[in-house]
This record gives structure tokens, sequence and C-alpha cells, in this order.
């Protein structure tokens, strides 16, 4: 397995009249080449710092560490701003979470489509125009010659989710980031721009970093799943481990708080209170004020990352040896069954 991206001991913090902001306080991660990881969690967690790290596009003011972050092997923390422009746009591509603030309101969608063309393969032309309306038409859009010269506030909230697709893709990116990609639009919408990122990532063999505050989003998705909870990695593994084998109570929580159609509960479980004061230096596992399950040491040292198989990964005081017994909640408990149950059906060999 090739890993493309190479996240280490990420550390980012922005300067502020009420005291040092962390807004991510240590992540490692690693995107590979193929895959779509998801990176959930609360809003406030530190996804988009994270990843706006990686490309540079952080307030000059932050104050960005890591003892690694690197790209195709790359260190993105020496290069140059001009070689980190070379790389944004053509190599790593975003698409942010409201279209319309991120569009030119005042340029044509043809002229946004294409500048990333321009800009990195000097296309010109009647080449760069073939090239968007084939872009255009890549993302499903119906008649490209009319959709490029119209001006965003002239689309749809879908189309233009769409053109921002257009928009990140026409460079021919290795990594695709969308960050919250669906969260303006409305669920059968949401189905559509999810089913048009999971094939384009097929045609043209991309790895995605999918960040979404919605387990329930990325389930379709997701190859891996990273939790993010403030400012750290607390649970990652595949997609089947996150969703059936979840260990840590914060995932629980979310997993609880996706809505299930097959459900016999009436009302859907919200986390009770708040992420900590990024101001804040935490003492023990940031988690612990939330959780049900904080043991004393919770409010003391921080949890050890212990891994449970090759991929997954749990950063709480309950997977330690010398925890006491605990039950999850019956919605758990109902899942790692539906995991077990999997487990033993795969045939063994040797
Ligand atoms: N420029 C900035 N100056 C100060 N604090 C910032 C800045 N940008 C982000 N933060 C803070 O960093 C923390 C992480 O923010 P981030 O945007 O990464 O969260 P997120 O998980 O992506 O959530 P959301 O979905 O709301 O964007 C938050 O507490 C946020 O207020």
């Amino acid at each position: 397995m090739t890993t493309i991206i190479e996240i280490k001991n990420l550390q980012v913090t922005f300067p502020d009249d009420g005291g040092p902001v962390h807004a991510v306080r240590g992540v490692d991660l690693t995107l590979n080449q193929g895959e779509t990881l998801a990176l959930v969690g609360e809003s406030g967690s530190g996804k988009s710092v994270t990843t706006h790290a990686l490309l540079n596009i952080l307030p000059k003011d932050a104050q960005v560490s890591a003892d690694k972050l690197q790209f195709n092997g790359q260190d993105l923390l020496g290069l140059s701003q001009r070689d980190i422009n070379q790389i944004r746009g053509s190599k790593i591509s975003l698409i942010f979470q409201d279209p319309l603030s991120a569009l030119n309101p005042t340029m044509r969608i043809g002229k946004q489509i294409g500048e990333a063309l321009r800009f990195h393969a000097h296309v010109r032309g009647t080449a760069l125009k073939q090239a968007v309306h084939a872009e255009i038409e890549a993302v499903g859009l119906p008649d490209p010659q009319l959709i490029a010269r119209k001006y965003p506030h002239e689309l749809s909230g879908g189309q233009r989710q769409r053109v921002m697709i257009a928009i990140a893709l026409i460079a021919h990116p290795q990594v695709l980031i969308a960050d919250e990609p669906t969260t303006a639009l409305d669920v059968t919408l949401q189905a559509k721009i999810i089913a048009l990122i999971k094939a384009q990532k097929q045609q043209r063999d991309l790895s995605i970093i999918f960040i979404t505050h919605d387990l329930g989003v990325v389930a379709n998705i997701a190859d891996r799943v990273a939790i993010m909870y403030a400012g750290q990695i607390v649970e990652v593994g595949t997609a089947e481990e996150i969703f059936y084998n979840p260990q840590h109570p914060y995932t629980w929580g979310l997993l609880d708080s996706v809505p299930d159609p097959d459900s016999q509960r009436e009302t859907l479980f919200t986390l009770p209170g708040n992420p900590p004061d990024p101001h804040e230096e935490l003492v023990g596992d940031a988690f612990a004020p939330r959780n049900p399950y904080a043991l004393a040491i919770d409010f003391q040292e921080e949890p050890p990352l212990t891994q449970v198989s090759t991929t997954h990964f749990v950063r709480s005081w309950l997977l330690d040896p010398q925890a006491p017994a605990y039950e999850p909640p019956a919605s758990i408990r109902e899942r790692w069954a539906i995991y077990q149950q999997d487990q033993r059906e795969v045939p063994t060999h040797g």
C-alpha cells in the first residue's frame, strides 16, 4: 500500500486575545493511494485546520509544527510558497462546504473552472474551452456551453457544488480534500453529490480525505474513518471497524446520533455537553467531562494509543488492561454482535 500523505504529531496554535487557541494537538494521519479517508468530528474539533496546514493555507499568524508533514514522501513544511502553490490545485485539491462563498460572484463559471488548468498546465484558447466543457459534463451538469457562460448566482445549490467539484478535478489532482461538501444540501442532493464524488474517485484513481461532522454521511463512501475530538484523533480504523467495532465512547456517541431508519428509538441521541474551550490547556482525556464511562485516571492523564488490530487504534483508558469491566450502550453491543458474526463468517485458510 502506497502512502500519499503522512502527518505525524501535527500541532497548530493560533494567537488570540484570550490566550493561544490550541486547534490541533498532535494529529497523526495517513492517506493511502486510492482510499477514501473520512475525518469525522464535531464542529471545532480541528478537521479543517488539519487539512489547511497540509496545504499551507492557514492564516499567517498560525503556529504550525509537525514531526512529519509529507506528500508523496516530500516534506511540505519546508517548501516555499511557490512550490506549495504548484501542489495545491494540481496535486491536492480542496472542495469547500459553501460554494457560494468559495466561488467568485463576478466571474463566469467556465472561467472559474478553467483557472487551475490555465495556472498549472498553461492550457489556453480552444483547448481550455474544450477541457472546461468536458469537465462540466463529467460532473453531471447539462448543456456545458450554457453553464460555462453563467454566473454562480444563476445556478442552484446542487449545481454550484458540482461546479466546485469540476474546479477541484480539472487539473487531475492525486488527492481530493472534500470539506463538508454536502452539509449545505438537502438529503437527496447529498446522496447525489456523494455518488458523484465516488464515481469520480473510481474513474480518476483519486485518494480522498472526506471531512464531515456526520458519521452517517460517510457510511457509503469511506474506506477508513478517523474520529477527531478536541484537536486529536481519538479512534481510527477501517469503516467496518468504526461502524461495527467502535471502542471509543465518543465514537459511540457519534454513531448513536446518526438517524437510523431501522431503529425503534423515537428521539435521536445527542452528545451531552460541549467540547472543551480550545484556549484551555488540557489535563487527562479531553473527552472525560462528557464521558459517562470516564475513569478517575481520565481526569489526570492523557490516554495512550491502543492498537486493536493492524488498522484500528483507539485513544481511551477503557482499553487499558487494568481498566474495570464495562458494558457499552445496547446500540453499540448490537453493532459488536454483527461484527463478531461477520468475523466468524470470514473463511479461514491454512
Ligand atoms: N484563524 C483562526 N484563528 C483562531 N482560531 C481558529 C482559526 N481557525 C480555526 N480556529 C479554531 O480552531 C479550532 C478548530 O477549527 P476547525 O475549523 O479546524 O474545526 P472543524 O473541526 O473543521 O469544525 P467546522 O466543521 O466547524 O469547520 C476551532 O476552535 C476554531 O475556532
